[in-house]
């Protein structure tokens, strides 16, 4: 258990800062609707139900990508999701930001801009370093409280992360306490029977670092997607290679296969590959090979096949937990979306204990059908999520437990 105080703990009528983390897909301009609108929403109502007088902070993109916008869209998406309107400030920290504070009424949020369009928030710095800069000295004074929510952003050292918090009292948020506790359950090992992690997806070197941090603790590692090929290769199947102009597979064998033969060698048994895999063949339709018959690289494999979805299936029903990195297939064309959707299905229907993370991976819920409630926790986090499977620290959590004396 995560030492913090949470929103039970706020006395009423506060002035709250709550720190969310909003960053969303952006395409053409256009900021995509996803559930880290939803899950805030939970934090923000119960403020605002609870008669606080609310500022909201939070990021998107980062300065130079087609994704750095300000938050209008954010507080118009949030606004449908919470019920209530959350007017858009265009600053701050600035007279403008601080004239729509002052004005707030109990019951009342407002949304301000982009604090990645500050100076002070994105240089990677310690929270007493961030607790000087004019963003945490002009923004702390104005609120009784800090909420800490962005859970999916506490793996950054940012002013408004680690700075906020340290120069007032600090609460975590309802997102950052049910991320935190899920996503840190298989770092601290909480189970007797069998712990699964699938290992899939395109970001290899996340999962390696995961499947070496948890090498001890898993005792089933089901290999998809790119991980999996690249552990293929490492025992002779040689089926994968970079499709277009991508450099995932080569670059990710290179950086990874030391540690791939290391992981071979230390756990042979917890390492479960692939038997057969999918491809497209010259109708462009599905088709399936065993990967022993496999004889060169003349498709791109990108997805398991049928056999090995029932083996995945099968051992995920009977594990008393599983952890879910990455796609086991190219799942976004319905073609190859059968080993993600059938395993992510056999989870779900299993009484064991469940969180799929990772942006990408999550959506396969979504889009096959399934229902968040039939996980014990979907994440939004990512880079967040790798950080508490692998038990590194995560700085926006450490600074709320270490602020105030723990309540929890
Ligand atoms: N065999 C494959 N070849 C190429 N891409 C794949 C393959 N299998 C899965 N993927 C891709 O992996 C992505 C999901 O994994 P990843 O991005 O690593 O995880 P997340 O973003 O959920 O943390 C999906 O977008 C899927 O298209
Ligand atoms: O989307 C995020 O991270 P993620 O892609 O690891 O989930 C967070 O908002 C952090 O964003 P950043 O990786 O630009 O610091």
């Amino acid at each position: 258990m995560m030492s913090y105080r949470t929103l039970d703990d706020l006395a009423d009528g506060q002035t709250v800062l709550a720190r969310l983390d909003l960053n969303s897909p952006v395409s053409v301009g256009v900021v995509e609707d996803n559930r880290r609108f939803s899950r805030h929403a939970r934090t923000v109502r119960e403020l605002l139900d609870d008669g606080h007088r609310v500022a909201l902070l939070a990021h998107q993109g980062r300065p130079g990508r087609d994704t750095f916008v300000t938050l209008e869209q954010h507080a118009e998406i949030l606004s449908e999701h919470v019920g209530r309107e959350i007017e858009y400030v265009p600053d701050t920290y600035g007279e403008t930001a601080l004239t729509a504070i002052d004005d707030l009424e109990a019951g009342e949020a407002i949304m301000l801009e982009n604090v990645r369009m500050t100076d002070d928030e994105l240089p990677e710095r310690e929270p007493e370093e961030h607790a000087k800069s004019d963003l945490v000295q002009t923004l702390a004074p104005e609120f009784d409280a800090y909420v800490g929510d962005a859970y999916s952003t506490a793996h950054r050292k940012h002013a408004s992360i680690v700075g906020l918090p340290l120069e007032m009292e600090a609460y975590a948020g309802r997102v950052m306490v049910s991320e935190y506790e899920a996503n840190s359950a298989i770092a601290n090992r909480e189970f007797d029977g069998e712990v699964t992690m699938v290992a899939g997806g395109k970001k290899a070197t996340d999962v390696i670092d995961v499947m070496t941090s948890l090498q001890d603790r898993v005792d089933n590692f089901l290999l998809g997607g790119i991980v999996g090929e690249l552990f293929l290769r490492a025992v002779g199947y040689d089926v994968g290679r970079d499709i277009d102009e991508s450099d995932l597979y080569e670059s990710q064998w290179r950086a990874n296969k030391d540690r791939i033969r290391e992981l071979i060698e230390s756990h042979p048994s917890e390492l479960v590959y692939p038997s057969d895999l999918a491809f497209a063949d010259e109708n462009d339709e599905r088709s399936e090979v065993t990967v022993a018959d496999v004889k060169n690289k003349d498709h791109d494999y990108l997805d398991v096949g049928s056999d090995t979805v029932e083996q995945f299936s099968d051992i995920a029903a009977h594990s008393e937990a599983v952890f879910v990195k990455g796609a086991l297939g190219m799942f976004e064309d319905e073609r190859f979306s059968n080993g993600t959707a059938r395993v992510l299905e056999a989870i779900g229907r299993s009484d064991c204990f469940s969180v799929v993370g990772g942006g990408d991976t999550s959506r396969a819920i979504e889009m096959y059908g399934m229902d968040e409630a039939d996980f014990s926790h979907v994440s939004i986090a990512g880079g967040a999520y790798i950080n508490a499977l692998t038990g590194r620290s995560l700085p926006g959590v450490e600074v709320l437990k270490g602020s105030v004396e723990a309540t929890h």
